[in-house]
């Protein structure tokens, strides 16, 4: 089969005999496209044939650049409340229903090197103009169609080849604008891609996005110093496109960005689109010098569509509608202005509405004249939607060549790296981030030392007396739910790290159970420390029982204390989205397993209805193993003959008269009881408290198990509680 080779789209239109003829009848899936892509890219397959597919009847083709359409889309959603206001763009029959109308028919079309800028008012629908075009809506939901080139997107197709910037810039603040988009490239382009490659993309994309200067400067936050708000915006754009996407969404990129700022923010759009992109964004009031830069428009008015064609064309239309643009105005600040006033109006913008949908007809069947005539001069040819995307990618666009199964029939795999890869590079970031953040483990690291030196100056030396035994209680007690609580520092942190989070899986960055065990391995090594530190400040000091090999047990038990107590906090703030809701759950919950713990009340003492709680309660395990490492093994006696009266109102009878009682006791009992004689035993003492259905390693165990049952429920919440797309 003849072939071309090189860089450029390989192409061949001929075939020779009858095996191929055979070979074209068989459609390639888009995986094995893409694989002879990457084949006729690698220095080995220099001249590889990618011509056969849908357009293998047709001519050598000039190639149409990407064409997204979208026709009639319209969204709604539930009004929740009766007194709610609700525009006027409502059916009779959704007003009945108390539907809100958020986009009412909207179409248009995007190519490929152009921006096309969503304006509007605020509450316009820009932004639902957008995710809908971004497959960020239940399908369900809408109605209307989104093709690219003439094809209607799958969603898995789409999430390849696309990109969503969001309105906000979540990002690593610890980590330099260098080293982010490193994180992302080692993330999004495939592991088959050498180090120094990805090195490369980064550096080009650095210099693409004008952030060479601040390449090394850490994003920083509201504590540190760091990058300006354009180039953190800039940054955040740099992280979703790393493989180059075909279709880039984005969502007020320009937003609390001063003039400048903005202006380099869309020119790096216009750069981006100009690679053979299609750029779509939503922008508020773009500058006469931003306006420039944008190819089409779509000015919205309450999910309705007043106009739509290219700046330039806008002064026509506005002067048709019979509202010229005064001289020296800027064209959309006039336009917003006009809308604005015209929704004030009784008839609403439906006259613009209806002027725009003219206007459209008019210049469509122009372009149409316009369109026979060409086709009649030049053979043009369409190339189906997974033609052209090999083609887009043989030119360089998704760097990261979606990775082919080749083993399956989907064409594309869905993740760039296996999990080990997103685990290692999970945790590196992780690491790195909070390296430079010291202070974060420090505090908490601090409040276990704080905790462990009070304990243990308070229960300094416990002796074996009835009064030693109550303290050891209650300081066992405390021990344990003092780790739970100091693990609730996790919430903010998590909820720090969710929105980026969501903002990574939702373009299959990784996988969510790669970041759930790289969560769960970099939380080991400090939880190790922390029971350390913990252990070492309260053991030795309050006199525990047990040698070293109970001071081993005992780390053993706060460390399954604290490994739980991260896990249930964790899969907490994987639940919960607000910091101080958050702790407020986290601090209920963890007093009612304190209270159900056995402290309070033995469980043989506990109502038959209550049973089930205190099996839940997490405090109840590394308490009962803590418990038993003190007083089941242990020779000791903790209650004497004459310490039998301690606490009760015989205590103050003298020390003869109490020998004496015993003795008359004893008699009456039939044994011998002297003053020294040992009537409680550690043993015994397990049994008052109902420390009896457990061994210490069993709890040990199952306090571990409770850690690894919270994290596999946290890998459930982050399945099913981020998905990203609105109802
Ligand atoms: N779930 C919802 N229920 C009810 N109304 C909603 C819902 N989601 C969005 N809206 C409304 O839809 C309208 C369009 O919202 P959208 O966020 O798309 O506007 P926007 O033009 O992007 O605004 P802004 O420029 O302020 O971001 C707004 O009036 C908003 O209040």
């Amino acid at each position: 089969m003849a072939a071309t080779g090189g860089d450029s789209f390989p192409r061949s239109w001929s075939y020779t005999n009858e095996s191929e003829l055979r070979e074209f009848a068989r459609r390639p899936t888009l995986g094995e496209l893409l694989k002879r892509v990457e084949d006729a890219q690698s220095p080995d397959h220099r001249t590889v044939d990618v011509s056969y597919g849908c357009s293998y009847l047709a001519p050598p083709p000039v190639l149409y650049p990407f064409k997204l359409s979208f026709q009639n889309l319209s969204y709604s959603v539930k009004v929740r409340r009766r007194g709610s206001s609700l525009p006027e763009n409502l059916t009779a029959e959704e007003n009945g229903g108390r539907v809100k109308l958020l986009l009412n028919d909207i179409s248009g079309e995007a190519r490929e090197g152009e921006i096309m800028a969503v304006l509007g008012a605020s509450g316009s629908g820009k932004s639902t103009l957008i995710d809908a075009l971004a497959d960020r809506i239940t399908k369900e939901k809408l109605r209307g169609t989104v093709t690219l080139n003439d094809e209607v997107l799958e969603s898995a197709l789409l999430k390849v080849i696309s990109a969503y910037v969001m309105q906000d810039d979540l990002l690593f603040p610890m980590l330099t604008v260098e080293e982010t988009l490193m994180f992302a490239a080692e993330f999004r382009l495939p592991r088959s891609l050498s180090k120094s490659k990805k090195k490369a993309r980064v550096q080009a994309l650095i210099d693409q996005l004008g952030l060479t200067t601040a390449a090394n400067t850490v994003i920083g936050d509201e504590g540190h110093r760091g990058v300006s708000g354009g180039e953190r915006r800039r940054v955040s754009i740099g992280i979703d496109i790393i493989h180059d996407p075909i279709l880039l969404f984005l969502d007020e990129p320009t937003s609390g960005l001063d003039s400048t700022s903005a202006f380099m923010v869309v020119k790096v759009l216009q750069r981006i689109a100009q690679s053979g992109s299609i750029v779509i964004t939503s922008i508020h009031q773009p500058s006469y010098r931003i306006l420039s830069l944008l190819d089409r428009l779509i000015f919205l008015s309450r999910g309705q569509t007043v106009y739509s064609g290219s700046p330039a064309e806008l002064s026509d239309f506005l002067a048709d509608f019979g509202h010229p643009i005064p001289e020296n105005e800027n064209r959309t600040e006039f336009a917003l202005d006009l809308v604005r006033d015209l929704e004030e109006t009784a008839g609403g913008t439906r006259s613009m509405v209806e002027h725009n949908k003219s206007w459209q007809w008019k210049n469509k069947n122009h372009l149409k004249g316009q369109r026979t005539i060409r086709r009649n001069s030049s053979h043009r040819f369409h190339l189906c939607l997974k033609d052209a995307i090999s083609a887009s990618i043989s030119r360089g666009k998704l760097v990261s060549g979606a990775p082919i199964d080749s083993n399956r029939s989907s064409s594309f795999s869905k993740f760039s790296n296996p999990l080990w890869t997103e685990i290692l590079v999970l945790a590196k970031r992780s690491i790195t981030n909070s390296r430079r953040m010291p202070e974060l483990f420090g505090i908490r690291l601090g409040a276990v030392l704080i905790t462990g030196v009070i304990l243990a100056t308070m229960f300094w030396h416990l002796d074996n007396s009835p009064k030693g035994v109550k303290e050891r209680l209650g300081f066992f007690a405390f021990a344990m739910s003092t780790t739970f609580y100091t693990c609730a520092e996790a919430i903010p942190v998590f909820l720090q790290e969710r929105y980026i989070f969501m903002r990574e899986t939702a373009y299959n960055a990784y996988r969510r159970s790669s970041y759930v065990l790289a969560h769960s391995l970099i939380s080991i090594p400090s939880l190790i420390i922390l029971s350390l530190a913990f252990s070492g400040t309260t053991y030795f000091a309050v006199g525990l029982a047990g040698g070293f090999s109970g001071f081993l047990f005992f780390f053993a038990a706060v460390l399954a204390a604290f490994w739980a107590g991260s896990s249930f906090v964790t899969f907490l703030s994987g639940v919960v989205s607000h910091v101080m809701l958050g702790y407020t759950v986290v601090v209920a919950i963890l007093a009612y397993f304190l209270l159900f713990s056995g402290f309070f009340l033995s469980r043989d003492r506990m109502p038959p209805y209550w049973i089930w709680f205190h099996y839940m309660s997490l405090v109840k395990y590394p308490y009962e193993a803590v418990l038993q490492n003190e007083f089941e093994a242990t020779a000791e006696c903790f209650v004497r003959g004459v310490q039998m009266f301690d606490n009760t109102p015989l205590a103050t009878v003298p020390a003869a008269a109490k020998v004496e009682l015993l003795k008359s006791m004893g008699k009456t009992l039939g044994f011998n009881i002297t003053g020294s004689t040992c009537v409680t035993t550690g043993s015994d003492v397990l049994r008052q408290q109902g420390i009896t259905d457990l061994s210490k390693w069993n709890c040990i165990w199952i306090s571990m198990a409770w850690g690894f049952f919270f994290r596999i429920l946290f890998y459930f919440a982050l399945l099913f509680g981020s998905k990203n797309k609105r109802n």
